[in-house]
């Protein structure tokens, strides 16, 4: 983040070198056998430092690392400075350069441990007093709608950064969901999203929380006028609005022009990332769906990873050794992809939400001080819950051409014990297995050995594992609200620390602007094809077919 290219550090140059002239020599199977401490060389337990107690096992022993290449990848992040530019985020320096703006989601769950000045920070504390106030007088049924019923249903309506953390925090928190209060999310503009949605609502007892940090995307705005049209074909009077719709957003003048009362909406600020901002007002539909107590947790298990990023050696800090491991497949080994695949039902939105979370983040080309890099940055992330992702696209991640990095992640216990636990006896040991499995793989004499003498050649080679597949494992005792908060932090995190060393700045999304404004040209030229000008023969095409097939 100091804008210099990494490639440029001495331990780049290092790397590789070592890349170069080392890894042929990189055989898991090997580095294991030659030392049986390698577990516990490469594998830390984490406890929160205080507040709610959260432990989790990272065991990173799979992956194509020597100490000495350890020892280089953590001399890069020292050089790329990585402490100190925590310590500005932290502080609140205005280290999102592009926007001049702080970058402080860890000021929405900062227990009065860390300083920090920035106009808003104060008001943490009282927006989540709204919430807390707030969320329990829907829950109770204290709040009615305006017939008097009770709320039963809750739309978010948002998209990105306000709809993907609430959507994958309530998913990975249903154990704990109020089951009476049905949470639905619409982000998507096409309108059968909507429409699917308000088939399952009935107005007098549905709450709409329209979430837009800037309550000006497109999307959001046209969902919420919808549904408030929606609303008012039943409700008829303006003012029983105010009982349904509610608003969290940065921008109070757009929410009253909205017609949402300032007393209903939830404020957070300009300092909040939209896809950091689960943790503030955005997190509301959480807060309804599981207590506020719950939300808090969330919130105070994200703490503690904040205080082990904050004050941990960097050779003992979880993210900074995620972050450089992926740095070493990233730009040496030239892995373009890196999954996340969570044994655990609850978590199948986990790699949906870090697709934003890390690709919107460090998909730049750009150093902060304008550079084209000439290295690799931020990979594509993706994945599924397991073990569904093993009868899909696990083949490839075996057997592909391709070096894909992967994160197994599954919790020790189950919230859902049927059969005595033996589904998820079955889960986890599918989640102990496959990383043994593409580590170690299957060579040919046993193959051989498995498929007798009469097997063809062909065949035997088709089933070989070459093996040396990397992956970090996480075990943790069972997925509670703060064990939640605290992965989600140790992800962010990781992708603070790889965003500093590529120099680049994780914090703006310039990449999402041009499609945008093509579209609204796009859109005042869709009614007629002598309206459609200044576009490529392609485009122009697409539209023309478009305008010839449409019927509306
Ligand atoms: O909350 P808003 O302002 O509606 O923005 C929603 C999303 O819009 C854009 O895609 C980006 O800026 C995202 O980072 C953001 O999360």
């Amino acid at each position: 983040m100091s804008g210099r290219l990494a490639s440029e550090y001495p331990s780049w140059k290092k790397l590789q070198q070592t890349y170069d002239s080392e890894h042929a020599k990189l055989v898991l199977k090997e580095l294991f056998a030659q030392d049986p401490a390698r577990f516990s060389k490469f594998s830390k337990e984490y406890s929160s430092p205080d507040g709610p107690s959260v432990t989790f096992l990272l065991d990173y022993s799979k992956n194509l690392i020597t100490e000495p290449i350890l020892e280089t990848l953590l001399s890069l992040a020292r050089e790329a400075q990585v402490e100190t530019y925590r310590d500005k985020m932290f502080a609140g320096e205005h280290i999102n350069t592009s926007e001049d703006r702080a970058v402080l989601h860890v000021a929405l769950r900062n227990f009065n441990d860390f300083q920090i000045q920035e106009a808003g920070v104060s008001e943490v504390q009282g927006v989540l007093a709204h919430i807390k106030e707030f969320s329990e007088s829907v829950r109770s049924g204290a709040w009615k709608g305006y017939t008097g019923k009770k709320i039963d249903t809750i739309v978010n309506i948002g998209i990105g950064g306000s709809d993907l953390g609430p959507v994958m925090v309530t998913e990975a928190l249903k154990p704990y969901a109020k089951r009476d209060l049905t949470a639905h999310f619409v982000s998507n503009i096409d309108g059968t999203h909507l429409a699917e949605t308000l088939r399952l609502c009935n107005p007098e007892t549905t709450l709409f929380i329209i979430a837009s940090k800037t309550f000006t995307t497109q999307e959001t705005i046209t969902n919420a006028t919808s549904a408030r049209d929606w609303f008012l074909e039943t409700a008829k009077d303006k003012a029983h609005v105010a009982k349904h719709f509610v608003a969290l957003s940065t921008n109070t003048k757009a929410v009253t022009e909205f017609g949402i009362a300032e007393a209903n909406m939830f404020q957070f600020w300009d300092w909040v990332g939209g896809r950091y901002s689960l943790w503030s007002a955005i997190g509301l539909s959480i807060a309804l769906s599981i207590g506020y107590d719950n939300f808090e947790e969330l919130l105070k298990g994200a703490h503690g990873m904040d205080k082990h990023f904050k004050t941990t050696p960097l050779e003992k800090n979880l993210p900074v050794l995620l972050a450089v491991i992926g740095v070493w497949y990233n730009d040496f080994y030239g892995s373009q992809t890196h999954a996340l695949l969570p044994y655990d039902q609850y978590l199948h939105k986990f790699a949906d939400y870090f697709q934003q979370g890390d690709m919107e983040s460090n998909g730049k080309f750009v150093t902060k001080g304008g550079q084209r890099v000439d290295y690799q940055t931020g990979p594509i992330i993706w994945g599924a819950a397991g073990t569904n992702g093993q009868h899909s696209f696990y083949q490839l991640v075996h057997q592909g051409t391709k070096l894909i990095p992967a994160d197994f992640i599954a919790p020790a216990t189950t919230h859902n014990p049927i059969r005595n636990s033996l589904h998820h006896r079955i889960l986890l040991s599918n989640f102990f297995a496959q990383p043994e499995a593409l580590a170690f793989g299957k060579t040919e004499e046993e193959v051989r050995k498995e498929v007798g003498a009469n097997a063809s050649e062909a065949l035997i080679k088709s089933k070989v594992f070459e093996g040396n597949r990397p992956s970090n494992s996480i075990l943790f005792p069972k997925l509670t609200p703060a064990t939640l908060g605290a992965l989600i932090a140790l992800y962010e995190h990781k992708i603070f620390t790889q965003g500093v060393i590529w120099g680049i700045n994780s914090f703006d999304q310039m990449g999402v602007e041009l499609g945008k404004v093509l579209a609204k040209n796009i859109l005042a030229q869709l009614n007629t094809p002598e309206d459609v000008s200044g576009h490529d023969s392609s485009t122009t095409g697409l539209i023309h077919y478009y305008q010839k097939h449409r019927q509306e």
